[in-house]
């Protein structure tokens, strides 16, 4: 496998509305690196969708350049499209049928052997549960359904827009533990999601756009990026600021908890040693990592509205 499963170079796509030109990808370079679970994410309207359909030929580019797999799409795409599963609309399965009598009709259809249903449920975690009737599924069922049936074809690279929607935290959780196994099992899944919390936990790397440009890519640890606020208890907070601002070191007290400081350093051992010199004993000093969400929501408020690539465009 190429190491870029997916890679998009100035991909553009504008639609033609009443009012002009609505760009809703604007000159987007994406690169999901094979293996692992990369994010996608952005918030409602950020262009995710129109990328996947994109990438799945299921829109045309305004213009840019495509790869999946390494082969150029859509030219190419006859050539990758057995290795690329994905789920981006509810897909149809029958209602009186069970979900595994539902995954043999379509493995049948496709020429794979029944084995593969099998070993498909059981990624998703269905097993015990394939012999119920597809209309009795619960939503989280279904949408574990839909991934079971991507999985027949073993795709290399499977694609998966917004999969929670709509779920309960409970059906959520049970798509997030089903994509950390896909993830496991070599599959390189791209996850597109406005939904934080729950990426943060399976991704191993994630881009982030807003009105459909690019705002930063990367691992999750660089997109969090190393912290430099500490955390730090004491048992005289007041001795401690007096001494850590006396050697010019940044504290503050914490909003919440009047026993609590908020240490700015890059040596955290210097901490350490400065006050453990004045006989005050620390009992904690942990690093204050901004989650996902904060990152992201800091990221696309700066990202405002208005800028040329988001708003429509005066008719041309
Ligand atoms: N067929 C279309 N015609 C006109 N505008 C469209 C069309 N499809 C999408 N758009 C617009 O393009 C922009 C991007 O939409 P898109 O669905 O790709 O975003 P998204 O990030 O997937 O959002 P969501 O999280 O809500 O699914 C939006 O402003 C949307 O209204």
């Amino acid at each position: 496998m190429p190491d870029l499963a997916i890679e998009t170079q100035g991909l553009r796509k504008e639609f033609r509305t009443r009012r002009g030109v609505r760009v809703a990808v604007a000159d987007l370079d994406l690169a999901v690196p094979a293996g692992g679970v990369h994010g996608f994410l952005g918030p409602n309207g950020s262009g995710k969708t129109t990328t996947i359909r994109m990438l799945l030929g299921l829109a045309r580019a305004t213009r840019g350049t495509m790869r999946v797999l390494g082969q150029p799409v859509p030219d190419r795409l006859p050539h990758v499209v057995d290795r690329v599963g994905a789920v981006v609309e509810s897909p149809k399965f029958s209602p009186n049928l069970t979900g595994r009598q539902n995954l043999l009709l379509l493995s049948r259809s496709i020429g794979v052997p029944d084995a593969r249903v099998d070993a498909a449920v059981e990624t998703v975690g269905l097993t015990g549960r394939e012999r119920d009737r597809y209309k009795a599924f619960s939503l989280g069922m279904k949408q574990r359904l839909a991934i079971a049936a991507t999985l027949l074809k073993e795709p290399a690279l499977l694609i998966l827009d917004e999969p929670t929607n709509g779920l309960d935290p409970a059906g959520i959780r049970e798509i997030r533990e089903t994509i950390r196994g896909l993830g496991e099992a070599g599959v390189t899944v791209l996850l597109s999601s406005h939904i934080l919390a729950e990426v943060q936990q399976v991704c191993t790397s994630a881009t982030i756009v807003g009105h459909g440009r690019l705002l930063a890519s990367g691992t999750v640890d660089d997109l969090l990026g190393g912290s430099t606020v500490h955390r730090l208890v004491v048992p005289d907070p007041a001795a401690a600021t007096a001494a850590l601002e006396r050697a010019g070191v940044p504290v503050t007290a914490d909003d919440g908890d009047p026993g609590v400081l908020r240490v700015e350093t890059e040596d955290p051992a210097a901490v350490t040693r400065l006050l453990a010199a004045r006989d005050i004993w620390l009992s904690e000093l942990t690093p204050l990592r901004p989650d996902l969400e904060s990152i992201f929501l800091q990221l696309t408020a700066d990202d405002a509205p208005g800028r040329p690539a988001t708003t429509e465009e005066a008719a041309r």
